[in-house]
């Protein structure tokens, strides 16, 4: 049985790798990155090696050193860290489970094999169940994705009778729009022993509503503080102001939206408010162009996500 730690929840940072000019891993900026998490943004979990993380980008020896130094600099400062141990081969994935359980992680995430795809649900359980085996200490969770994996096995047929199939099954990060399925993941979890942690942070609100326990997500790195506000606005059933708190983020994911964001420009977007330099996304992802990051950095400044603006009293779209 995975072990009986707290359950995750609240704001997962989904975090950058930060790389060199050159492409190497930028080791050296990560036990700043957590100090950064923690201390500015209140953020206290993470996501490592995900989709945000360039994980499927990184050698299997790369993504092994970049669990440890998050494991390391993280001890005894963040609460907890999860480690994506997805891979196209089942015998990688089952590398790096075993090896996040060796390093201390609390958790494992795996998304389902993309390239020669599981075709029913039963063949991708198998697959995750054979993955978690190798971590049978750890808390396993399902990492939904399907926009960028292309499968599209509802999340709610996966969950039903899972954790018979999957005795660590812990919860799932669901990284899609459909709250029909999301919804009817929740509900089908009576007893409310699994963690629904959301990935789509411009409507993560609306998942509250549906019973979600928490979010995994790129923009906690850096409006972590907003989004804090906004679960906290929440709990005290505040609703106009967690609705004030969620248009206030979407104002800013929108602005980029338009402008074409994906990794590279959270890396961008990172650099920029935090001062820990990111650097470049690795081949095949282009760096952000000059332009976006200066009409990011303007967006950041009107509506006063940067700190130290002094635009709040001159700026109408600055959220209170
Ligand atoms: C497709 C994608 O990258 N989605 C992000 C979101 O945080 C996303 O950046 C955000 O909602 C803005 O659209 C996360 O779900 C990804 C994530 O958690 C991860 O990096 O593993």
């Amino acid at each position: 049985m995975a072990s009986s730690k707290k359950k995750l929840e609240g704001l997962v940072a989904a975090t950058i790798t930060p790389m060199t000019e050159n492409g190497e891993i930028n080791f050296s900026v990560i036990g700043q990155y957590v100090d950064y998490l923690v201390e500015e943004q209140g953020v206290k979990s993470i996501f490592v090696n995900g989709t945000t993380g360039e994980g499927l980008s990184l050698s299997i020896s790369e993504r092994r050193q970049v669990a440890e130094e998050w494991v390391t600099k993280g001890r005894n400062k963040l609460d907890q860290v999860v480690i994506h141990v997805g891979a196209l081969s089942l015998k990688e994935s089952q590398e790096l489970a075993k090896h996040a359980a060796e390093i201390g992680a609390d958790g494992i995430a795996v998304i389902a094999p993309f390239f020669l795809k599981p075709w029913n649900k039963d063949v991708l359980i198998n697959f995750l169940k054979e993955v978690a085996a190798a971590a049978p200490a750890l808390p396993f969770y399902y990492y939904h994705i399907p926009a960028l994996t292309g499968i599209k096995i509802r999340a709610e047929e996966l969950l039903d009778g899972i954790q018979d199939k999957i005795p660590t099954f812990q919860g799932l990060k669901f990284s899609d729009t459909d709250l029909l399925d999301f919804g009817q993941c929740v509900d089908q979890n009576q007893q409310r022993q699994f963690a629904f942690l959301f990935g789509v942070d411009e409507q993560l609100l609306s998942a509250l509503v549906m019973g979600a326990t928490g979010a995994v997500g790129s923009t906690y790195n850096y409006l972590g503080k907003k989004a804090n506000q906004m679960l906290e606005a929440f709990e005290q059933k505040d609703f106009s102001s967690a609705l004030n708190y969620q248009f206030c983020i979407q104002r800013f994911i929108n602005f980029v939206v338009k402008l074409g964001f994906g990794v590279s420009q959270t890396k961008a977007i990172m650099t920029l408010v935090s001062g820990i330099p990111m650097g470049p996304p690795r081949l095949p992802l282009q760096k952000a162009s000059r332009e976006f990051t200066d009409n990011a950095e303007a967006k950041l400044k009107s509506l006063d996500f940067l700190p130290f603006t002094g635009l709040k009293d001159r700026n109408l779209e600055a959220c209170s």
